[in-house]
């Protein structure tokens, strides 16, 4: 068994979310690209399955953790995480990006925090729905203060929606 190497807490559902089954969490999508949420990354934060994020992709490093120039302790302090900032904060040189192609595993899907565009809960369409009945009631009122959030997120869903349906 691997050692936990964060003190970052991983849910128990912190597994696949509704639609995560679909078109991503590790799934093939359209091209052989596998998508994950953050979640799906911070369950792969042992010693021997060690997952990180660097500018939106995926990387499964585990075998790289001996071989790191700059030590394995400093990649397993990014176990499970987004590991942009430090990658980037090192400068790493041409051959350590190229490196990274190696230990590509997947893109990383983005999750709305917004609950009216929640893509991944199975009620999406419902929600999309209610944020519809939201606008009209708001023109009907003339209470345009909400109406550019509602918006945009209506405009988020759909583009996202049909980005996703572009890779099943
Ligand atoms: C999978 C991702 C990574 C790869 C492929 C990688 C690769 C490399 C390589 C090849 C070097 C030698 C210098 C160079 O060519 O730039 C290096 C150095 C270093 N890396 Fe990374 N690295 C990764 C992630 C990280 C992360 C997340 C950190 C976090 C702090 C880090 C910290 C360092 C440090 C401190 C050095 C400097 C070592 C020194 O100059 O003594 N690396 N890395």
């Amino acid at each position: 068994m691997g050692e936990e190497v964060t003190e970052k807490p991983v849910s128990a559902d912190s597994g696949p979310t509704d639609c995560s089954k679909a078109e991503v969490n590790g799934e093939k999508a359209d091209g052989g690209v596998k998508y994950y949420s953050l979640e799906d990354v911070k369950e792969h934060n042992l010693s021997n399955d060690t997952w990180l994020i660097i500018h939106d992709k995926v990387y499964d490093i585990t075998s790289f953790l001996e071989e790191h120039p700059g030590g394995e302790e400093v990649l397993l302090e990014q176990a499970g995480a987004d590991a942009t900032e430090s990658f980037e904060d090192v400068g790493h040189s041409k051959d350590a990006r190229e490196m990274l192609e190696s230990y590509y595993v997947g893109e990383l899907h983005m999750q709305f925090m917004d609950p009216m565009v929640d893509t991944c809960s199975g009620g999406s369409y419902r929600r999309r729905h209610v944020s519809l009945l939201f606008l009209r009631t708001q023109v009907l009122l003339r209470d345009f203060t909400l109406l550019q959030a509602h918006l945009g997120a209506l405009e988020m869903f759909d583009q996202t929606f049909c980005k996703l349906n572009t890779h099943s």
